[in-house]
């Protein structure tokens, strides 16, 4: 079981792109929202208990001042993954980048790019794969399409000629 949290339901349009991918994937998951600012004891129970209910890795979403990612991964044992999402009075994105991404040592949170939520969802599913051999074959299959969607690309490319190509 995967569990996706963010920080506010503001986040949603880009963390549901982790709840499609995994769809997709067939693995299960949870959708919830937390925020380390205005629901601390919130987040301070479920980073304390998600390793007990059988939560395998946490996708974090937030954006502005994203604290959410780290302070969950400063009190669980579990793989966190951090997506930081550009916030209507964002930075420009940066803000929510910058917090999420520069953790101390000892402390690690895996950074996706920004409003990359899809790719949070998809390495949660390979960090599953690692230990399941059902996921790992889904994994595969999933690469596989994405050759195949570059090949169908690339041979029209090819079969025409390149100032066509765009027309
Ligand atoms: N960064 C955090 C945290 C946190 O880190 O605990 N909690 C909410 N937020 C973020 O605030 C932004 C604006 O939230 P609202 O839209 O609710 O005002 C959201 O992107 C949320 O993730």
């Amino acid at each position: 079981m995967i569990s996706i949290i963010m920080g506010s339901d503001s986040d949603l349009p880009v963390m549901r792109q982790a709840a499609d991918v995994l769809k997709e994937l067939d693995i299960p998951f949870e959708v919830t929202i937390v925020s380390a600012h205005r629901t601390p004891e919130r987040m301070f129970e479920f980073a304390k208990q998600a390793h007990g209910r059988g939560i395998k890795v946490i996708i974090a979403g937030a954006g502005g001042a994203a604290h959410l990612p780290g302070m969950v991964a400063s009190l669980s044992p579990l793989p966190v993954i951090g997506v930081p999402v550009k916030s209507s009075n964002s930075i420009d994105g940066w803000d929510s980048v910058l917090s999420i991404l520069q953790m101390p040592n000892g402390v690690p949170v895996a950074t996706v790019a920004l409003n990359a939520a899809k790719n949070a969802g998809i390495l949660a599913a390979q960090i599953i794969g690692a230990q399941d051999e059902t996921v790992l074959g889904r994994i595969l299959a999933y690469k596989q399409d994405l050759a195949e969607g570059v090949k169908v690309k690339y041979t029209k490319l090819e079969a025409e000629r390149y100032e066509d190509y765009r027309k």
